[in-house]
């Protein structure tokens, strides 16, 4: 390792994301991949790592997060599940840990990063509003992380534009024929072969509807965003959501 390399260390290494990662880190000349870490590994090799890069699962994530914070280790995490609550709970172990940087993104495509800036800025234009994700059948969690995202800044947008609660006449329904109610935002997930990681936004006004769609269609897609997390938290301690400010994008 030279002396300006970053080092950087994978959790979740054998898992779709995590590999993906550590290609991408051995390939920038700037970066040293140092640990790649899975299930029950002993984490003392992520001991010389100054990022910690979590793809893993939502009942792993924090664990992983609270031993970076402990040994003072920066850490860029995809991993989804990230409520209110456990963003707090991260600000606030963050507090005993100055200099330390974690940022925590639902999407580090830079295409995915973009269609949620542009649902966002569509949302205070239209009467209707839904989102369908779309991703491979090997996920664990739904609606997935980016869907909860775009519909909670959805949701917002239209509420400082004073917009009324979407329009929806349905009275008599099959459970889960309407989707997942997120903010009042209708989210539904479809899980199929051959998919990536896809979502769709519907915006309806009378007269005209607007699609915002994205496509990951392999998973290189993520790392452009992810290595520029990985270079920009060694100087950007507290909390940081979403990678929109360091894509300049906002
Ligand atoms: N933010 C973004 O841009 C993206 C986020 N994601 C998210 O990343 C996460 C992982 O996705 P994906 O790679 O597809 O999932 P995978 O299941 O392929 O990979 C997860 C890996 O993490 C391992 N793992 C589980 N717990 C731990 C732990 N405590 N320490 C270290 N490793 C652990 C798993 O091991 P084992 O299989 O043995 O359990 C597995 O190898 C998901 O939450 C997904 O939604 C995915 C793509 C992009
Ligand atoms: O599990 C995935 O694959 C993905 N997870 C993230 C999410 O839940 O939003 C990001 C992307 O959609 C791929």
């Amino acid at each position: 390792m030279t002396e300006t390399q970053i080092a950087v260390g994978v959790f979740g290494a054998a898992g779709r994301m995590g590999a993906e990662v550590c290609r991408a880190v051995q390939a920038a000349p700037d970066l040293e991949l140092v640990a790649q870490l899975d299930v029950g590994d002993d984490r003392a090799p992520a001991t010389a790592a100054q990022v910690m890069v979590d793809f893993t699962h939502p009942d792993a994530v924090l664990d992983n997060l609270s031993w970076c914070i402990e040994n003072r280790i920066h850490a860029v995490v995809g991993t989804t599940g990230f409520t209110e609550d456990r963003l707090a709970q991260l600000r606030w172990a963050l507090g005993s840990a100055p200099g330390v940087g974690i940022v925590v993104a639902a999407n580090f495509s830079v295409g995915a990063v973009l269609m949620m800036h542009f649902a966002e800025q569509a949302a205070r234009f239209y009467e209707s509003v839904e989102i369908i994700e779309l991703h491979h059948p090997d996920k664990a969690d739904a609606p997935s992380g980016t869907a909860t995202t775009t519909a909670r800044r959805i949701a917002a947008a239209r509420d400082a534009a004073s917009r009324p609660a979407i329009p929806d006449a349905t009275t008599q329904e099959v459970p889960g024929a309407r989707g997942a109610d997120i903010e009042g935002i209708r989210v539904h997930g479809v899980r199929l072969r051959g998919l990536v990681a896809h979502q769709e936004v519907l915006f309806g006004d009378p007269g005209e509807t607007l699609t915002v769609r994205h496509d990951s269609f392999d998973r290189v897609s993520f790392m452009p965003g992810v290595l520029a997390a990985v270079r920009a938290v060694v100087d950007r301690p507290g909390l940081t959501i979403g990678i929109d400010d360091l894509l300049g994008i906002g």
